[in-house]
């Protein structure tokens, strides 16, 4: 099937597989020659050249293929005319492109544009990156359709195996993941959280510590902590604060859920990724391995906590 007649949302993860590579190459370089340019945006939440030059790279290739699509990026505006020629991706991924789209997505045309948005996180684990821990850095791309996030693609850069440097991992809801081989985790009477390591606080620890984890793993980025949950390695994903934001758990919650596994506020509500969204993900994040109960982790959050995110 020629690209341009396939469903708009298996071109767009087409799209971003090629565009998501090319976005790791370019955090590698500017970690290797060593100028990261670093700013802090506000307090604990820093940017640098590697997320400016990831984003436009993502929004000037996407935004040149799909001109009709609302693309909302972390790093805001992004100069799109002076970008090198070398950071156009046009490329879509032809291995993905021969999957079947899902039924649901079939009559979904680009003049429905008004239904799609493109949620851009360039670089996920900003703080992590500068520090040195690199495994923890993602790309992340999620494609949400009616206010749901439907499908995207985590990108690590420096993920190795053997002489390859970095993967790309993509999932659509209807349709599964691929780029990499699921383990779903036991459940053997060991209970492994993983949280946050460069954003602990006073509530973080509270609503872990409600869960009797018998391992904490803190590590950087939505993006590296949902890959724990789809690897076998941990059974939660707990942020019972806010801070992270509608591109960081975007390209994750539809990942993990394509696989089935969940990811929600502390509630147990979906986050909803229209257009309008705001952007700050005020109730926290909640995600569970699919061989996990994700309403028993929810239950098991404190009340007052909840009360304290809610204010009811
Ligand atoms: N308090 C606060 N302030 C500003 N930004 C915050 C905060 N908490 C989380 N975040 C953003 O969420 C992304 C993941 O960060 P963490 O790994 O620390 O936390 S989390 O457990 O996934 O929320 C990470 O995204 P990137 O900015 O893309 O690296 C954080 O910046
Ligand atoms: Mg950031
Ligand atoms: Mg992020
Ligand atoms: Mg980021």
């Amino acid at each position: 099937m020629a690209h341009t007649q396939c469903p708009i949302v298996m071109r767009i993860l087409a799209a971003g597989i090629q565009v998501a590579n090319r976005a790791g190459s370019i955090i590698r370089d500017v970690m290797s020659k060593g100028e990261l340019g670093i700013v802090e945006k506000s307090k604990n939440d820093l940017q640098t050249e590697a997320d400016r030059s990831s984003q436009q790279c993502i929004i000037a290739s996407l935004t040149k293929q799909f001109p009709n699509i609302k693309i909302i990026g972390e790093e805001g505006q992004s100069d799109l005319c002076n970008i090198p020629s070398e950071w156009l991706v046009m490329e879509q991924d032809a291995e993905f492109l021969k999957n079947s789209c899902p039924n649901k997505y079939l009559t979904l045309t680009e003049e429905q544009f008004d239904s799609v948005v493109v949620w851009v996180d360039p670089l996920d684990g900003t703080t992590e990156y500068t520090q040195g821990f690199l495994e923890h850095v993602t790309v992340l791309i999620g494609i949400s359709v009616n206010e749901e996030a439907v499908g995207g693609i985590i990108h690590q850069p420096y993920y190795k195996n053997g002489e390859d440097i970095g993967r790309t991992i993509w999932g659509l809801k209807g349709l599964g993941v691929g780029g990499f081989q699921p383990i779903d985790i036991r459940n053997d009477g060991q209970f492994v959280v993983t949280t946050t390591r460069s954003h602990f606080n006073e509530s973080v620890k509270n609503a872990v510590d409600a869960l009797k984890p018998t391992e904490i793993l803190r590590v950087g980025g939505a993006g590296y902590k949902v890959l724990q949950l789809l690897e076998g390695k941990a059974h939660a994903y707990i942020f019972a604060s806010p801070g992270c934001k509608k591109w960081d758990t975007c390209a994750p919650e539809a990942i993990l859920e394509a696989h089935g596994g969940v990811l929600t506020d502390v509630m147990g509500n979906h986050y909803s990724y229209g257009e309008k969204a705001i952007h700050l993900n005020k109730l926290g994040v909640i995600a569970t391995a699919k061989t996990v109960d994700h309403q028993n982790v929810i239950n098991l959050i404190p009340a007052n906590l909840k009360e304290a995110m809610t204010g009811k």
